[in-house]
Order: structure tokens, then sequence, then C-alpha cells
């Protein structure tokens, strides 16, 4: 950026006295990244020194070692080995460290003192573009997040392999909500924020809205006006109108931050980021952290990846293509024209190309991660090598347009955008050698014939071995020693061999190199002369490679922008054929849109337990339907435990969001009006961290649900009440279900064990009983998970201990037991209307202080009366 920014802090120079040159150098540098381990490049090893070196050695399990003294104190270090580094900076930054890498720039030897060194490269765990380090299927994300005025925050976040900025304005309490929804890999916030601020993010960490590191940046990099001027500078643009992303102050204050911060662990400009996006959060169906963990979305309830939604669905051929569609997944819009879209698009390829097509991205290059590299000047030959080949299959594709005469709207878009920038496939092609090394420091990465200098330098090379067998056949014959051979090593270069019984033959003109057990080695005038030639024309070819490859990189530039909308293009067609392919591999069905309030699903089916049903052949799953419309909202669902109560209100829930997403579902046939949230309320997990207890986090989430709902959402109540006595519970989950159905008015799945619920839709109009269905086998109980209308008759939660193989006189006594119960609470039923309107609250009689309050009119008092009235309310008072 060509702002200015202050430069990086520098120690006082008597830190620095009484140093050797080297720690003074070290602690120079160190000055400039006090929060991150600073790795510091010496000869094969990268060393940490002091503090940093007791916390490596801590971190990675490495030896810590004490080598000599600086300023008088002993210097703690640890190192690794330069070839191990990609792997212990992956370990930093799973633990969720920073690393400034520190290279040698200098020549060695060139000035006296320590060689000159520079820290190129900052590895935090929000700004990862190695390959190695980055997880192929979910994005590494950076989020800056501002403190605004008015409890309002500004948010600004990217994905560096992205090359889009992502801003954001939100209220203060609703926070929690966007850190779960964006799940950065860092965030940073302003040092001169308040403490109530810092404190309210910490205790959205312990709550589980993120996870990540967060650390503050000095309040100046904040900056609303600097971040605006940046994010127009990027888009080449001058007013952010066309994004919508003027008039958003804070939004433009982080990304002020995140940009410096971005460009700063990079060391050079970002020149790839040409797109930004505003996130309104009403533009979103919102999906909580809840919801998002109860519908086992991303995650398992225990934290694992699978099985869950998204890895049953995700059957992309490529990274790119796995990323966008937990994104889609995660970011259903209200608004459902994407949807229609993407659905519009999944259809013609299921009915033409989706199986040639995904032939064809299998085995694709991540053009996006690889373009972002190419723009940070980070990429790697063998990367430049599967772009070379990916464009040249993007261009046949985009030549067959798909294979289809007429093809659907979206999906000739996408082909129109795959033809990849005017000859840089050639270009590619050209310059980097099939088959190139893994690193340009390692020479034999620019294809023969590219470049005629290059050529020539690496004649001389490869002519080498002629030349010595020339020289060895001369030798052997001018000297007469049989067994003379010219050989190289790295250490001592070229060299003629002699074993020690053929010495006394050397002529004059040989010099000795190196004496061995059994044979002397040598070196002559010619052969000297040859060498110097042979190792300046590698080192020359060596440079040139380099040189090469970094007039490459120039010309590759002002490709960045097609080659991301290629990246985009590939990852929007692999998520459509992937959408293609489930829904006829799981028999799933188009949705329907429409504007009145409903959600009719014929034959719905959990996807996940279905296919976990399948895999371990435990029987079919039982498809049910949903009618929910204006006049019928509520469902009130019992049955016996494991009848498949939760099972079902999930199966609404993720069929509403797959339809929402723009895929297929898991139904015969499903009509969805407007939804706006997915609220759910199950299961009980003790937040012992936070010291909430099972009551109190369901109490807080139902709170939390019954502010949030709106007519328009879909709310899952499982089991509300149980963590309390069986009245408090009852009397809650009864007046919950109560003010959904009449205020909030919300589509509701309402699950329970109280029978006394079941009561409500008498009262309630736009409520009904449901029951899933099961029948009794003598004392046994077989589940056949059908709902059914009406309320169950029984709970059977002794036949269920059973099946759980409860000890038989631990049943036996549970049955005595209930019998009791059962006869007692039928000859002491009280006749309580549970869902009668409770009394209007009762009106006190104003006190006296209040009454004489009331009677004086501020407007109509001199100071002398104002005076007189103070003192009369404190007599009242008194
Ligand atoms: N429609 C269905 N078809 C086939 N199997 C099902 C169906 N629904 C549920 N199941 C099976 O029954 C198990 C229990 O279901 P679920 O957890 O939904 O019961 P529940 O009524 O919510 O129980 P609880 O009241 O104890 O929470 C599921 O894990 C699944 O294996």
């Amino acid at each position: 950026m060509t702002e200015k920014t202050p430069s990086p802090p520098t120690p006082a120079p008597d830190a620095l006295a009484g140093h050797t040159p080297m720690m003074a150098q070290y602690l120079t540098l160190k000055a400039g990244y006090p929060d991150t381990l600073l790795l510091y490049r010496m000869g094969d090893f990268y060393e940490l020194f002091y503090a940093d070196a007791e916390k490596a050695a801590r971190l990675l399990d490495i030896t810590l070692t004490q080598r000599g003294q600086s300023a008088g104190q002993p210097v703690m270090m640890a190192g690794v080995p330069f070839h191990a580094l990609e792997n212990y900076l992956a370990r930093l930054i799973k633990l969720g460290e920073s690393v400034a890498i520190a290279e040698q720039v200098g020549d060695v030897g060139a000035a006296k003192g320590p060689v000159e060194r520079k820290v190129v490269r900052v590895v935090t765990p929000g700004t990862l573009t190695d390959t190695e380090l980055l997880h192929d299927k979910s994005e590494s994300l950076l989020l800056a997040v501002h403190q605004g005025r008015r409890a309002r925050c500004g948010l600004a976040w990217l994905s560096l392999t992205q090359g889009r900025v992502y801003l954001a304005e939100c209220a203060l309490d609703a926070l929690g909500g966007w850190l779960a929804r964006i799940a950065p890999s860092e965030l940073i916030y302003s040092a001169g924020c308040t403490q109530r601020f810092e404190q309210q993010l910490q205790q959205l960490r312990q709550a589980g809205s993120f996870s990540c590191p967060m650390s503050p940046r000095p309040d100046w990099q904040f900056d609303a006006p600097l971040g605006e001027r940046q994010l127009l500078q990027h888009l080449g643009a001058a007013t952010l109108a066309a994004w919508s992303a003027q008039d958003l102050p804070d939004a433009h204050a982080a990304s002020a931050a995140l940009l410096h911060y971005a460009e700063h662990t990079q060391g050079r400009q970002l020149t790839h980021i040409h797109s930004v996006q505003v996130q309104r959060g009403d533009a979103l169906i919102a999906l909580p952290a809840t919801t998002r963990r109860n519908l086992e979305l991303t995650q398992t309830l225990r934290g694992e990846d699978a099985p869950t939604l998204l890895s049953l669905l995700d059957s992309c051929m490529t990274g790119m293509g796995s990323r966008l569609l937990r994104t889609w997944l995660l970011e259903p819009e209200r608004e459902r024209t994407s949807a229609r879209r993407r659905l519009a698009a999944t259809v013609a390829l299921r009915e033409g190309s989706w199986q040639l097509l995904r032939g064809e991205l299998k085995g694709v290059a991540d053009v996006e991660r690889i373009t972002a590299r190419v723009a940070l000047r980070q990429v790697r030959p063998r990367e430049l090598v599967a772009l070379g080949l990916t464009l040249h299959k993007c261009q046949l594709l985009a030549q067959s347009a798909g294979g289809s005469a007429v093809p659907e709207a979206y999906l000739a878009q996408l082909f129109d955008e795959l033809a990849p920038p005017a000859d840089c496939t050639a270009l590619l092609q050209a310059a980097i050698a099939p088959e190139p090394a893994a690193l340009v420091r390692d020479g034999g990465v620019i294809s023969g014939g590219f470049d005629a200098e290059l050529d020539e330098l690496r004649a001389i090379q490869d002519n080498c071995d002629g030349f010595l067998l020339e020289l060895e056949a001369r030798e052997k014959a001018r000297t007469g020693i049989p067994n003379l051979r010219v050989q190289f090593n790295k250490v001592h270069g070229f060299y003629i061999e002699v074993t020690s019984s053929h010495v006394g033959k050397v002529p004059g003109d040989y010099r000795r190199r190196q004496t061995l057990k059994n044979a002397e080695r040598f070196i002559t005038p010619e052969l000297k002369a040859f060498e110097d030639k042979a190792l300046s024309a590698q080192e020359r070819a060596l440079a040139r490679e380099k040189w090469l490859y970094e007039q490459l990189l120039d010309q590759l530039q002002p490709h960045v922008p097609q080659l991301t909308r290629v990246a985009q293009a590939l990852a929007q067609l692999d998520v459509l054929c992937c959408l293609a392919e489930r829904s006829l591999t799981l028999g799933w069905c188009a949705p329907q849109f429409v504007e009145q309030p409903c959600i009719e699903i014929e034959a719905g089916r959990h996807p996940v337990v279905e296919a976990r049903l399948a895999e371990t052949s435990s029987g079919a799953f039982i498809a049910n339907h949903t009618h929910m419309h204006a006049n019928q909202r509520m469902q009130i669902i019992t049955g016996p435990n494991m009848g498949g109560k939760s099972t079902y209100m999930r199966q609404v829930a993720l069929i509403v969001l797959l339809a929402s997403m723009g895929s297929h579902v898991p139904a015969s046939r499903c009509r969805l009006g407007p939804i706006d949230a997915i609220h759910t309320r199950i299961g009980a997990a003790d937040d012992l961290a936070n010291a909430q207890s099972t009551f109190m986090l369901e109490m807080v989430e139902a709170a939390q649900i019954l502010h949030a709902a709106t007519p328009h959402s879909l709310v899952l109540m499982d089991e509300i009440g149980r963590g309390t006595s069986t009245f408090d519970g009852l009397a809650l989950a009864s007046s919950i279900a109560t003010q959904l159905h009449d205020k909030t008015q919300a589509f509701t799945l309402f699950a329970t064990h109280y029978f006394e619920l079941t009561e409500l839709p008498a009262s309630a109009r736009h409520a009904v009983n449901l029951h899933v269905s099961a029948v009794e086998d003598g004392q046994d109980i077989v589940f056949l998970h059908e709902i059914q209308a009406g309320p169950a008759s029984r709970s059977y939660g002794i036949q269920v201990a059973k099946l759980a193989g409860m000890p038989a006189a631990v049943l036996r006594h549970a049955r005595h037991a209930l019998a009791t119960l059962e006869e007692r609470a039928g000859a002491d039923r009280l006749q309580v209307d549970l869902f009668a309107p409770p009394p209007m609250p009762e009106v006190q009689a104003a006190s006296a202080v209040e009454a004489a309050l009331a009677d004086i009119n501020p407007d109509a008092l001199s100071p002398r009366e104002a005076l007189d009235a103070l003192y009369q309310l404190k007599r009242l008072l008194s």
C-alpha cells in the first residue's frame, strides 16, 4: 500500500550494549516481533533464543541448549533443521502460535560481522498460504473486529488464498453469532478498545463462539478513512457504492487493520485482492452456533468431522469445491434467488453431463490457492506445472460448454468464466519443465528451449561428462596409471584419484588435494581451469533460472483476477456436480419455493441417520411427512424414548436448510415458504468451563430463542424443562410453548415427555399433537418410528431401560414404583389448567413520595420552589 505506516520498533541502543554482533542483530530483528516466535537462520538450522527457545522447546519437544554468553548472560537456544521447517511450522500453527522467519539475505563473507538477515515471512494461523499448512477442505480466515460507537462492531475478514475482503457491521450483542459463523483462525482487535469490550471477546471465546487465538493490534491501525482508501485502491474504484460497501465506517476501520496485518505477515502488498463483499445479518438465514452444533452440520456433537451433514454431502472432486460447499451450507440466503439458480443448474446437470464433468474435475489443481501464491510470489514450480495443466483442461471445458447444445443459463456463465487468460497456459507450459525440482533454488525448473542463455550455460555442464572421460583417458595414457580416475564431489570439487601403489608415477604438474587411506587425490592446472568454468556455469545457470522465474511471476501478475474467476467457476461447477451426484445417489427431490408461509414435506428422511442405517444394515429408514402452514404452526411431539422424536425434528430442519442452500432434499416432495432462522434447543451438554449448569444453559438458550424467533423462523425444542424438578420443568415448558404459539408464532417442533403438554392444542388453535409410534410386545417394545396424529398414550421408559441392559431387579423395582406413582397421581390429580393466562400483575398503590413527585411540574417551578419541593420530598421519605 502506498499509505505511510510507522516503522517497526527498534531496541534502545543500550539494550544491545555488550551483546555479540550476532545477538545484537538477532535482538534488533526480535524487537519487531515481540509476540511472535522468531526463527533465525544459522547455517542448516533455524535457531530460537532466550524465551522463544524455552517456549519452542516445550511446545515442540526439542532440546534446549545453552551456548556461550552474550552481554554477560548465557544464551539459551533451541533449533530445528532447515529442511524440516514446514513440519515444525505446521505444529506451531496448530498450537495457535505465530512464527517469523528470518533468512540470510546478504552475501556470506561480503561484509564484516554477521551476514545480513531479514524477516522474510511471518506465518500466523489466520494468514496461511502454504499448501502444506492449509486444510484442503476449509478456509483459514483472519478476522479484525473493531469496537464502534453506540454498542456497534465493525468486522472485516479474509482468506489470503481467496483474494476477497468481507465486511459486516453488527450490534455488540450479535457479535457472538457472527464470530461463530465466520469461525476465524485468528482474530485481531484494537489495543485501544475498552476493557469491557476485551472481556466480552474473551467471554465469547470461553463460551465457544470462536476458538482461535486473539491478539491486540495498535489502535492507529483501526482507521476508517484509511480502510476505505485501501479498499478503493484494491478495487481500483472511486467509490464503494457499487459493492454497497460505503457508509460502513466501523467495518472500514476493521479492514484497515486487517489489511495492514495481512500485508505485514506476507512482507508485501496483497495485489490479488480485487473484490469486497458486504454481509448483512438480515440477508442470511440465521443459524446460531447452537443450531450448527445440534444439527451436526460440520462437526458431530463429539467434535469429529464425520458423520455430519457436510461429510455426507461433500463428494466434491476438488478442495475448492469442498470449501465452497461448506460456505453454501453455512450461509444460506433468505432471498431464494441463489438457491433457485443452483437448483436449476443441478437439475440440468442431473439430466446431462454431470458424470463427464466430474471426470474432468478429478485431479484439477487448486487454482484458487495457486493463484494467491502467484500474487504473493510464493508459488512453487510444481504448482505452476499443475496450474498449466488445469488451465489447459479449463480451456477445453470452456470450448465444450459442458457438451449440451443449449446450456442452462448459470452453467453457461460458469463455462464462459472457465476460459483461461489468453497465452497463460502456453506461457506456463513453455516456461516450466514438466517435472521441475521442488524449489527454484535447486535448479532444473525452467524448460530447455525457453531461454537461449540458460541453454548455453546448461550445455557447458552437460559437456562435462564427455570432457572428464576424455581427460581420464588422456591422463591414463600420459602417466601409465591404469586405474587413474577423474571424479567430482561437492566438498573437494574435481580431482584425479591415484591409488597409493601408483603414486610414484604421478607427473610434476599434479598438485595434491587430499590424502586418503589407500589413495591420493590430485588436481592439475587443466582440471582446475575446467572446474572454474563448470562451477561458474552452474552458478550462473542457477542465477539465470531464478531471474527467469521472477520474470515469469511478473508476467503472470496481470492474469491474477482472471485466474481467480477461473478458480471460482471451477469451484461452483464442482459443487453443482456434487449436488447433482448426491441427489441422484441418495434419491433426493428438488424442493419448491413458495411465498406463503409453510413447511410441507412428503416422505422426509434424516439423511445422516438414513446413511448410517444403510451402512450398518440396521433396517430401512422410515420416512415421515410434515405439514406446517399459517394455521398449523406448532407440533407437540410425544412418544417413547428412542422412538425417533429428535430424528424427526432434526430431519425437518436439515431439509429446510438443504433446500435453502439450493440442494435437493431427502424427501419425495417439499414445498417451502420463506424462512429467516433455524433455532434449536436440543439435548443437554453441561458447560462446566463457564460454570453454567445444564438447566441454566437450557434456559439461556430457550430465552435467546424466544427473543430472536419470528413467524418465519423454524424452532426445534427438544424436551425443554427436563433439567429441573418435574413441576418447575412442566410449568416452564408449558409457558414457553404458549409464548411460542401465541406471541412468537414461529414454526415450532416441540418434543416433550410431559403428557400434560398434549392438552395445549385443545386451547391453542395453531398447535397439533403428533406422536412417534411404538407397539408393545409383552414387556418389550418395538419402535415403528412413524409420526402419527394425536398424543402418545404412554412413555415406555422402563421398556427402553430393559433394552439398554438394565439389571432385572432394577426393572422389577421400577415397575412396582411406577404402578404406585400412577395410582397416587390418579387419586390426587389436580385440575390445573396449565395453559390459562396468568393473572395480571397486581398494581400497587403509589407511595406518598411518588404521589407528591407526580404532582410536581419542574418547568413551572422557580429555583426557590424547587428547593422547597426537594425538602418536602425528603420529609415525606423519613
Ligand atoms: N424414522 C426412523 N427410521 C428408522 N430409524 C429411526 C427413525 N427415527 C429414529 N430412528 C432410530 O432410533 C434412534 C433413536 O431416535 P431418536 O434419538 O430420534 O429418539 P427420541 O425419541 O428422540 O429419543 P429420546 O426421547 O430418548 O431422546 C435413532 O438413533 C435411529 O437409529
